[in-house]
């Protein structure tokens, strides 16, 4: 991995959104732990033995290089990855204390607590209010009233309420790329979920509406938990409070985030965030 050629620059923590402090994560409760989590995809065994603790109301970035198994990772914790055939998942995954792995759990409801936001913005072919109003309705909402207040909510709560107030009834195809990702994220918080899993949610973007995105993350973890997938350090630093580093579908290191870019204990991570390799 030593390449003397390579420029050296770890990225810069901002503190413009501050991060959460020693003393405040440390009264935060785990809102899931994963122990020993091994993955397969048929014979691949891409998730080697990970042991985590995600703390309740802070945003906890994974990093590491492309194909390390962060979104496989991402999908196990609200078994997402049960859609892929012929895959295999072991160990334990623990959300408020018990555990969603089993055949009694309730796969349909676990995926309403722990909403999820992909890289590419997925908005449904209709209307603004009818995308977010989605969630609450197959779940057998049928009140215009409380439809409307659940829509309202979520569309300030995604920052995008005073864009598109007027024209709720018009398609969602039509907002820009920045606004689809945040109807979006409006979608997954219209089913009153506990933890939003973001995998590369401003990848797409540019950097006005991934600076929108990366506002909405700051204001909405102390609301929600928040486990972001992100190809960019920069943001890994500028938004997280727990970064978790994984290479090779193993977890290299995870802590403070302020910790692991200034000061990390293994050296596989001082190369990433240095961008030695990745
Ligand atoms: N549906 C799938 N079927 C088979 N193999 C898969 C599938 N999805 C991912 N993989 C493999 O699992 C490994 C981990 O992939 P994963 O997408 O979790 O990594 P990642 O760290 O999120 O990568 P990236 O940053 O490029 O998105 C890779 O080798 C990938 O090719």
């Amino acid at each position: 991995m030593d390449n003397p050629s390579v420029t050296i620059r770890r990225p810069e923590l901002s503190f413009e959104r501050p991060h959460r402090t020693a003393s405040e994560m440390a009264k935060r409760s785990a809102k899931f732990e994963t122990k020993d989590v091994h993955f397969w995809y048929g014979s691949h065994h891409t998730l080697h033995g990970i042991t985590l603790a995600i703390p309740e109301n802070c945003v906890t970035a994974l990093i590491g290089p492309s194909g390390c198994g962060k979104s496989t990772y991402l999908r196990c914790l609200n078994r997402m990855n049960d859609m892929i055939e012929n895959t295999r998942v072991d160990g334990e995954i623990i959300l408020d204390g018990k555990s969603i792995r089993g055949s009694k759990v309730d796969v349909v409801e676990l995926r309403k607590r722990v909403g999820m936001v992909f890289q590419k913005s997925n908005p449904f072919p209709k209307s603004i209010f009818e995308n977010v109003a989605y969630g609450p309705r197959v779940a057998g909402l049928r009140s215009r009233d409380r439809l409307e207040e659940i829509v309202e909510k979520s569309l300030k709560q995604s920052a995008l309420w005073d864009e598109v107030k007027d024209r709720l009834n018009d398609s969602a195809l039509a907002l820009s790329g920045g606004q689809q990702q945040r109807l979006c994220i409006a979608r997954a918080l219209a089913t009153d979920p506990d933890v939003l899993l973001m995998d590369e949610p401003a990848s797409a973007l540019d950097p006005t509406s991934t600076s929108r995105i990366e506002d909405l993350i700051f204001e909405l973890k102390d609301t929600y938990t928040i486990v972001i997938v992100t190809h960019n350090m920069q943001q890994a630093a500028r938004v997280s409070d727990q970064t978790a580093f994984f290479y090779e579908g193993q977890l290299i290191e995870a802590g403070m985030t302020t910790d692991v870019f200034t000061n990390p204990t293994k050296r596989e991570t001082e190369d990433y965030i240095t961008g030695r390799f990745g």
